[in-house]
This record gives C-alpha cells, sequence and structure tokens, in this order.
C-alpha cells in the first residue's frame, strides 16, 4: 500500500508533547523519505484546568480532545505518552495503538535547587507532586518531608519551582529529556526507590482502525521490546481496574536474554501498606503475564485497597 503523502500529526501543545511529535517526525522522515508530515496541536482538559484533577474526570484529561481530533478527521496520527492514555478501558472506539516507539528512560528524577539527593532532603522540605504514585512512596521512604499538590506541564513546574512554590520537585527523566532540562536533575531515582508508572517512557502512535496505508506506514517505528513491555503492563492496569487516586506502580523489562518479567505495586496513599508481585512470562505472552500480576496483587487484597480511597 503506498504510503500517505501528507500525514497529520495531532498531540498536546505542551512543550514536551511538542518535541515528541518532532522525535516521531524525525524517525518518518527517516523510513518514509517522501512522506510529508503537520503538526495539529490541540490544548487538553488536563492542560487547561490546573486543580485536582480527580474534579475533571482524571482519567483521559491528556488524551480526550487528541483523541477527538482523530476521529474526528481532523489529523490522522495521535502521538499520546502511554502513561497518559488509560488502561482501565479500551481505546477510544474506532481507534488503534500502531506502534509503541522504543523506550526512554523510565525512572523518576528528584530536582533540588541546591542539587541535594533525596536522603540529605531536611524535615519539612516541600516536594512538589500531585502524583499518588510518588507521594505515596515518598511517604514511607521519607516520612519527614511533605508533597505539595503541583500541576501544570514540566516547564511550568520548573517555573514554579524556581518561585520557590516547593522545594524540590519529581519529575520523569524522559519527560526532562525531551525538553532539554535534564540540567536540573539533582538524583535519578532507580525504580526501587521510586517505582515507575505503567507506560513510562513510552510513546505510542495511534491511528483510525480503518486507516491501513497509516497504519502500515507507522507500524515500522515500532519497537518490538516496547511493545512487549507496555502490552505487559497495561494489561495489569486493566484487570487491575485502579482509579486516578489509587497509588500503583510496575515495570515490565525484556532483560538481555529476551525474557519478560513484569513487577508491581499497589500502596495505601500513606505509603504504610505495599503490596508486591513480580513475575517472569516465561511461556505466558505479554498480556497473560499483565493479567497473572495483577491477580498476584488481587489475592492479596489490591481491591480493597483501592476501593477504600476516595475517589
Ligand atoms: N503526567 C504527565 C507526564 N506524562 C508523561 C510524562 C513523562 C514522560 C513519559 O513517561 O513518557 C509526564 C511528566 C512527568 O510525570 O514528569
Amino acid at each position: 500500500m503506498p504510503v500517505p503523502e501528507l500525514i497529520r500529526i495531532v498531540s498536546r501543545d505542551s512543550p514536551m508533547a511538542l518535541a515528541q511529535v518532532e522525535r516521531v517526525r524525525a524517525e518518518l522522515a527517516e523510513l518514509h523519505p517522501g512522506a510529508r508530515t503537520e503538526v495539529v496541536p490541540v490544548r487538553t482538559t488536563g492542560d487547561k484546568w490546573l486543580g485536582d484533577l480527580s474534579q475533571v474526570e482524571g482519567k483521559g484529561a491528556f488524551t480526550k480532545e487528541v483523541d477527538a481530533a482523530l476521529l474526528a478527521g481532523e489529523a490522522d496520527l495521535a502521538v499520546h505518552c502511554v502513561k497518559d492514555v488509560p488502561a482501565d478501558r479500551p481505546l477510544p472506539a474506532g481507534t488503534v495503538f500502531a506502534a509503541f516507539l522504543k523506550r526512554d528512560d523510565i525512572r523518576d528524577a528528584l530536582i533540588h535547587p541546591g542539587g541535594l539527593t533525596l536522603d540529605e532532603l531536611p524535615p519539612g522540605t516541600r516536594v512538589g507532586t500531585s502524583s499518588v504514585r510518588r507521594a505515596a512512596q515518598l511517604a514511607a521512604s521519607h516520612p519527614h518531608v511533605r508533597c505539595v499538590p503541583f500541576r501544570g506541564n514540566a516547564n511550568r513546574r520548573l517555573a514554579k519551582l524556581a518561585a520557590g512554590e516547593a522545594d524540590a520537585l519529581l519529575l520523569a527523566v524522559a519527560g526532562l529529556e525531551r525538553i532539554g532540562r535534564t540540567d536540573v536533575i539533582s538524583e535519578v531515582l532507580s525504580p526501587e526507590v521510586m517505582m515507575p508508572p505503567i507506560g513510562a517512557g513510552v510513546l505510542a502512535l495511534q491511528c483510525r482502525e480503518g486507516d491501513s496505508a497509516l497504519i502500515d506506514a507507522v507500524s515500522g517505528l515500532g519497537d518490538p521490546d516496547t511493545y512487549r513491555e507496555a502490552t505487559a503492563e497495561r494489561m495489569f492496569l486493566h484487570v487491575l481496574q485502579g482509579h486516578c487516586n489509587s497509588p500503583i506502580a510496575g515495570f515490565a523489562r525484556v532483560d538481555r536474554g529476551g525474557e519478560l518479567s513484569l513487577r508491581a505495586c499497589v500502596f495505601t496513599p500513606d505509603g504504610k501498606t505495599r503490596l508486591n508481585a513480580h513475575e517472569w512470562a516465561g511461556r505466558l505472552d505479554p498480556a497473560t503475564l499483565g493479567t497473572s500480576v495483577a491477580v498476584a496483587l488481587l489475592r492479596q487484597g489490591a481491591r480493597e485497597i483501592i476501593d477504600g480511597i476516595a475517589h
């Protein structure tokens, strides 16, 4: 099938999202030198509303308007952070993932203007994060610091930190790389110290279901290992059925021998209870591994923890 002449790419309009689109354009230009691309930026609910996300139907707050533009035919290809795409429900009807790009760094970073590490933060340090996942883990490991609500795209959060609205920040390394601000990192946190969210560091390309010419054209940008990891992680979250206030973390990894494993956790918001599971796929396909890890956590009481958190 011929590669479409013009590919209109829709995405959030934050600096990070637009950098992601530039990566996709560069990879497309290499794969299909003849194809032209155009960028269709849209502002999402999650970008407009800087209050508590659970008040604006938290899930999908960063994807709804992008999906709508794709379905309305205003664009042909959507670029999403997998982390922002709800996994408890199927993708919006009529759309499919055509590729998962090679995964970036999955870790979170501490940003402290004085260069302190997490263990060096003095009591009472205000860490800016609205993430229940980050807050629960920090409450467990560093109970003497406190989290203060902090929203807005990464550039805005850095500006608010500089303005003194918090003493430190937690942000994803991948996002800081994309906006060219790794200079602010004072410590990269290992997944053992701060377990990442499902889908961390993965960009997905989404197309209209019937658009096989485009699906074929962009599927070559997909990375097979990332596909396995993202599929296991998203099925895990789908089976678990969390909500936007439930602290859930986890990541799958394809090791050097090609073996896929998935580890995941469910926390209470205060971090005092932590359920853990870690399984290898063996002969299981990625989605079945995700299901198995979710069931292992449900068997330990994950449902009661998740349902017991206000949302
Ligand atoms: N919720 C915003 C968001 N969505 C994806 C990333 C980071 C990049 C990625 O993991 O793909 C971020 C910023 C952050 O959490 O620091």
